[in-house]
């Protein structure tokens, strides 16, 4: 059983807005629901990080989903400058493989070492996006096995990198912790509440399902964003999660 308050801590609100006004708007509406922010590319690439600055000098739990994927020297630069905004968590994609994800850390440590104080943020690597269907993964892409196995696979190479978690689908928590641990994190999107849009999601779970299978944190953008009102779509989550 998790109290009001731990279940809206699970949730990550995916600010997924054009820019500052809308974002700010959608903040607002929220107010006092103790979720995590999510902040990814189309806000932060048009908001910058005066946004994600601003959100955490008002006390949110802040994510800032920029999916690094790039050379490790080019990667362990962006975590040294995203792990100066002083966010909670941010990610890279596994993909990138294990000298990247251990530049991403060799970034932040920089960052720490630099400024004693920061926040040590949680780094935490993509897996397979929960767009990805398994037929895409073997037909489209070109990658033999489940999807399972893949995702299984990155996390392996995430925690051996030295990362604190993995994002993926809440259909492969129970997997990833039985190979990584239980105190290795899960980020989960792909959430849907019984009856919602699925939208361009492949691998879904409702948020009750996903809590049962022991996901740590899960993210949640249009199924809040888009209803009419954002705020009685979260809150009827949280009931859904205590
Ligand atoms: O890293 C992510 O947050 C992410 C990874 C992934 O595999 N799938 C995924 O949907 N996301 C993000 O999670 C959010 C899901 O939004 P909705 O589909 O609107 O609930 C979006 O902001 C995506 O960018």
């Amino acid at each position: 059983m998790l109290s009001r308050e731990e279940a809206a801590g699970r949730v990550m609100v995916a600010l997924d807005y054009p820019g500052a006004a809308s974002a700010e708007a959608l903040v607002r509406s929220l107010e006092g629901i103790p979720c995590y922010m999510k902040v990814g590319m189309q806000l932060f690439y048009a908001a910058g990080p005066g946004f994600v600055t601003e959100l955490k000098a008002r006390g949110y739990k802040v994510f800032l989903d920029l999916k690094m994927h790039d050379i490790p020297n080019t990667v362990k630069g962006g975590a040294n400058s995203i792990a100066k905004l002083g966010v909670d968590m941010f990610n890279v994609h596994a993909a990138g493989g294990t000298a990247m994800m251990k530049a991403a850390m060799e970034g932040v440590e920089a960052a720490l070492a630099a400024e004693p104080g920061l926040r040590r943020p949680l780094v935490i690597a993509v897996t397979q996006l929960t767009s990805t269907s398994q037929a895409v993964l073997n037909d489209e892409i070109g990658i033999d096995g489940s999807v399972a196995d893949a995702v299984v696979r990155y996390a392996r190479l995430a925690r051996e990198a030295g990362l604190g978690g993995v994002v993926a689908s809440p259909q492969e928590v129970r997997l990833i912790k039985e190979a990584c641990g239980p105190s290795f994190r899960t980020i989960t999107p792909g959430i849907r509440p019984a009856g919602a849009d699925i939208g361009d999601q492949s691998r879904i779970m409702t948020p009750r399902e996903a809590l049962a299978q022991g996901t740590d944190y899960m993210v949640i953008g249009r199924p809040i964003t888009a209803a009419p009102s954002p705020r009685e779509a979260l809150e009827t989550i949280i009931e859904e999660l205590m």
